[in-house]
């Protein structure tokens, strides 16, 4: 979330060089992601777009060395964060760094968090087993942590349990423990889809002003073109597990050079953030998340009306 005109291009905090992806299935091998390369540098969003099954996820969670393995194989390159190749680190090392230098927010916090912990204890946890953070530190590190992801009267939600909260609390609260120790990397894969409309809208604003406050690199997962237009700096464009183009997002959107990118645009006709909502007319475009952005944004990033058409989720 750089203003990318008057910034010149920071060092990359996190590096795809070259990575392959394979799944060794029992009687093939899918190719998940084939050579690609990208970077993210600190305090910029780039957002990774694609249709279903592109590799999007796999490239995401090589970051964290988080694919399965088996029957994932790392078949080749590298993913640099801060200098260090992730996919050459130990098991123990991959421990220190989760978390804490690098973490993750996925689509839907019930698979992340334990049921029988208390929310707080497992925002404070990720404290206990990075740091050396007394558990009345970590207690109190997790409360401010849950204050600022906006959960309110945070004393009494911290000993609540993850069924006792609406689903964009439970998502607040994954928000609050993968930014609490304060990494250098955020990978959000698919934050929103799981919640509700307006639910969506409030957590893509969270993310848009955590990242600022924090100047975190953000690599953002998402089907949803509308959001990309609003949140990211950069865009990458993948296809069959490779990139197929790359750039600033207004660039992109605006002047797509692969016929692919083309075609995602055409499919997806309303992504443009210059749209009023109209909850009673049940419009898909929003509901799928779109954030309002800050005034600088909305004059920075307007990006050119295109008129009818619904939003279709590529790939789905
Ligand atoms: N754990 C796994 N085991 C086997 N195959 C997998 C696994 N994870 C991913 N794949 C395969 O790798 C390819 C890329 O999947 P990936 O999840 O990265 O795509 P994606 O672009 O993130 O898709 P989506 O938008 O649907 O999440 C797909 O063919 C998928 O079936």
């Amino acid at each position: 979330m750089t203003d990318s005109a008057q910034t010149p291009p920071a060092e990359p905090v996190l590096e795809f060089r070259d990575l392959r992806v394979d799944f060794a299935l029992a009687t093939s091998t899918v190719h998940a992601v084939r050579g690609v390369n990208l970077s993210v540098a600190a305090g910029e969003t780039l957002a990774v777009v694609g249709e279903s099954g592109s590799g999007k996820s796999a490239t995401a969670l090589s970051a964290m060395r988080l694919n399965p393995e088996p029957p994932c194989v790392y078949a080749g390159g590298q993913v640099l964060l801060d200098g260090r190749d992730v996919l050459a680190l130990r098991e123990k090392e991959l421990r220190k760094i989760r978390g804490a230098r690098i973490s993750m927010v996925f689509q839907d916090p019930m698979t992340s968090l334990d049921p029988l912990q208390r929310v707080g204890d497992q925002v404070a946890e990720v404290l206990r087993l990075h740091g050396d953070h007394t558990r009345a530190e970590a207690r109190r590190a997790a409360l401010t942590a849950l204050d600022e992801v906006g959960i309110p009267d945070p004393e009494r939600r911290y000993r609540q349990y993850p069924h006792e909260l609406s689903g964009g609390l439970r998502q607040r609260v994954m928000i609050a423990s993968a930014l609490v120790a304060r990494p250098r990397v955020l990978i959000a894969d698919e934050p929103t889809t799981a919640l509700d409309v307006t639910v969506q809208r409030q957590i893509l604003e969270l993310l848009v002003r955590l990242q600022r406050r924090h100047g975190m690199a953000v690599l953002l997962i998402t089907h949803d073109l509308g959001v990309v237009a609003e949140t990211a700096d950069r865009v990458v464009v993948m296809r069959h597990g490779e990139v197929v183009e790359t750039g600033d997002v207004e660039q992109v959107f605006t002047r797509p050079a692969a016929p692919y990118t083309r075609e995602l645009l055409a499919a997806t006709p309303d992504w443009s953030p210059s749209h009023d909502h109209d909850p009673a007319a049940g419009d898909r475009r929003t509901a799928q998340g779109v954030p309002r952005p800050p005034a600088e944004r909305r004059r920075g990033r307007r990006l050119p009306h295109r008129p009818g058409g619904r939003d279709v989720r590529p790939g789905r």
